[in-house]
């Protein structure tokens, strides 16, 4: 049995526990063994709204997804586009006001200012988004039509104001703009479209704008400034910005605007099949972080009538088909699960219109490459230049954008802040600890932050460890140091991480000792140090732990754990504290600069280049062909940065 402190776990979770890994048997059903090609079944209207008032329904207090689908009331019968509305009793009265998404906020006031060209000729089958900033929905349109029995994700909030506040009225709520200000940015690509400076100027549709309002976002970050109207201008994106700099609502907002004002028969269907078909694909890494973007994007999403479904291992299979089947627009998951349900012909992806990769370049290094080469080339979904292809990360060595480049078409690049690097506003610290002193330094380190903190309290701490044994072991002595710890690492049940998580960001278990399954994405607020314990062998691991705190323009420090054994990463290491403005301890200047320890050891995956300036840029300009992504005549503007070398990825350590 595994010794944990995370005391308290209830044992109805514990039972629950007992059901999460899908069997064997699950997946090799009659279902599974042959893929079926399923035609997707005429698109209907969405259902009328369901009738309890989202005021009186405060949402529950949830984290998993399975707390979500239990809370969602059962699905009402789809209702055929033409079905006429009747005039007598409440269901009636709900369905005479409804009105589907694609014809809310429609309005008889001229369009906003559009910043960003007109969006390209929709070519191919299902053709691209056409709405496109100063599309035909003005911003300050009618109302939207309430879906009265969607639960509220914003909890018991306050509402938005029945008049629209314009953005810049509102109350910013913690985000430092001014740390973003000076932040470089390159584009390359044929006709970027132009940034803009506000929300106001980019006509996403009331019912999104009022979310927007909802979050107290006041105004778009600098990757969303340029993202956004790039996806709305139907173009693809490559886009590269710092960790915590708003990246998830820089996809979600183009999709779910596009998906409002796609023509109502791609829609998709509200139940009544066993095969659904989203509009749009969200991939990302780890359940923990598909869980977090499906929360992030039906807050989004809220009253747009977009429906966000979310799909991840560990999780039991049969509800993630019973809420497929109620319908989705939008399906977040995780590429194994996804294979499964695609096996069992339970999702299909011939209509899709987006396709979204966060953590992009974890999803097509080698533990995720075949997986979504699988997903985007060899399923049902629609190809290239016909789907609309968006991938995020903080990180993109060349080699995986060269990979990437299959997956798009005449994209742009985007890089915010230098390509792969780490925002100023972590302040990184390496110290020289050998092996066996790492307990007593790391204690030293708690020891010191609790004095400081004025109630003695134990800040947020993050603890990095290369092994899921290395994690357990760590989480224990902790334990009985008398430091509240818990752990997440893939040989944990899902009910366990999801627990795990809940505790830490609650405060409840302020140390949190993780595997790389961790490193990636996950918005935990108030996280105050990162602590790499272990040193990851890739310097864009590092790249993404730190980035667990210093979020969304606030500070946060890194603490690293640095001896003999983490030779190969002292110049990358040097180089990225150089490039972030930290200081680099003379002791690693020096290791940095012995010949055998230049960077382009272990796995990794840039520093080979030697000397050149941390950083990358799009990999078509240091090609003389210019890629496959557009041809040479594609690149276009001027760059500041250094290129970024590419040493060979190798397999995931601790990955999930
Ligand atoms: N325009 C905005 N105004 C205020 N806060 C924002 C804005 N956009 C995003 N945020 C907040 O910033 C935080 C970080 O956003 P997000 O998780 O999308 O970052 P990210 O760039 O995807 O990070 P990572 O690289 O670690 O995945 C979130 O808490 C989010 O709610």
């Amino acid at each position: 049995m595994e010794w944990t402190c995370s005391l308290g776990f209830p044992s109805r979770t514990l039972r629950f526990s007992r059901k999460l890994h899908p069997t064997t048997t699950d997946r090799n059903t009659a279902e599974s063994r042959s893929l079926k090609k399923k035609q997707c079944p005429p698109r209907l209207l969405p259902p009328p709204p369901p009738r309890r008032s989202h005021l009186t329904m405060a949402a529950p207090s949830r984290t998993s997804w399975a707390d979500v689908a239990d809370a969602e009331p059962a699905p009402p019968a789809p209702v055929p586009a033409a079905a006429p509305a009747t005039s007598n009793g409440p269901a009636r009265a709900d369905r005479s006001s409804y009105v589907p998404p694609h014809l809310r906020n429609r309005s008889s006031n001229a369009p906003p200012v559009s910043s960003a060209p007109p969006p390209r000729a929709a070519p191919g089958l299902l053709g691209r988004p056409t709405g496109g900033v100063g599309g035909r929905f003005g911003g300050g349109g009618a109302p939207p039509r309430r879906w009265d029995r969607e639960p509220n994700p914003f909890g018991d909030e306050e509402e938005v104001p029945a008049e629209p506040v314009p953005f810049d009225e509102h109350q910013n709520t913690g985000i430092n703009f001014e740390a973003y200000e000076d932040i470089p940015v390159e584009t390359s690509g044929r006709e970027v479209p132009p940034a803009v400076g506000t929300f106001a100027e980019i006509d996403l549709g009331a019912a999104l704008n009022d979310n927007i309002r909802r979050c107290k976002y006041v105004r778009p970050t600098p990757v969303q400034r340029h993202a956004i109207p790039i996806s709305l201008a139907g173009r693809d994106l490559m886009a590269c910005a710092q960790t915590g700099s708003g990246k998830t609502a820089a996809f979600c907002f183009p999709i779910i605007s596009g998906i409002m004002r796609g023509p109502p028969m791609q829609r998709s269907q509200r139940g009544g099949s066993r095969t659904a078909c989203p509009l749009a694909l969200i991939l990302s890494p780890t359940r923990e972080l598909s869980m977090q973007i499906h929360e992030e994007a039906r807050k989004f999403s809220y009253q747009t009538g977009v429906r966000v479904v979310v799909a991840y291992g560990g999780a039991p299979i049969t509800q993630q088909l019973r809420d497929l089947e109620r319908g989705v627009d939008i399906l977040v998951a995780t590429p194994g699960r996804l294979v499964d349900l695609l096996e069992r012909a339970r999702v299909s992806l011939q209509s899709i219109r987006y396709l979204a990769l966060d953590e992009a370049d974890r999803m097509l290094d080698m533990g995720f490459e075949p997986q979504v080469r699988r997903i985007v080339e060899q399923m049902d979904m629609p190809p290239r230049g016909v789907r609309q292809t968006l991938l995020f990360s903080a990180t993109f060595p060349g080699e995986i954008q060269r990979m990437a480049s299959d997956f798009l078409e005449n994209y742009i690049f985007l890089a915010v802040g230098r390509v792969g690097s780490s925002t100023e506003l972590i302040a990184q610290r390496v110290e020289f600890v050998q092996e066996a002193d790492k307990r007593s330094h790391l204690m030293d380190l708690l020891h010191a932050q609790r004095d400081s903190s004025e109630q003695g309290k134990q800040a947020l701490t993050l603890v990095f460890v290369e092994t899921k044994r290395g994690a357990d072991s760590l989480e224990n002595w902790l334990c009985t140091n008398g430091f509240p710890a818990t752990s997440i690492h893939g040989d944990r049940n899902q009910q366990e991480r999801e627990y795990a998580l809940r505790s830490f960001k609650s405060g409840q278990t302020p140390i949190l000792v993780a595997t790389d399954v961790a490193a990636r994405g996950l918005d935990i607020p108030h996280v105050a140090h990162v602590v790499n314990f272990d040193l990851p062998n890739d310097i864009d691991d590092y790249v993404h732990r730190i980035g667990r705190t210093g979020r969304a323009g606030k500070s946060g420090i890194a603490t690293a754990f640095f001896n003999d054994n983490n030779s190969s990463m002292a110049k990358s290491l040097a180089d990225l504290m150089q490039e972030s403005n930290q200081e680099v301890p003379a002791w690693l200047t020096r290791y940095a600069a012995r010949p055998s320890y230049g960077g382009g050891g272990g796995r990794n995956r840039r520093g080979a280049g030697g000397g050149s300036r941390f950083g990358g840029r799009d990999f078509r300009r240091e090609s003389s062909s210019f890629g496959k992504g557009g041809g040479a005549s594609d690149y276009a503007g001027g760059s500041s940065y250094g290129g970024g070398g590419y040493g060979g990825a190798g397999a995931p350590s601790a990955w999930d």
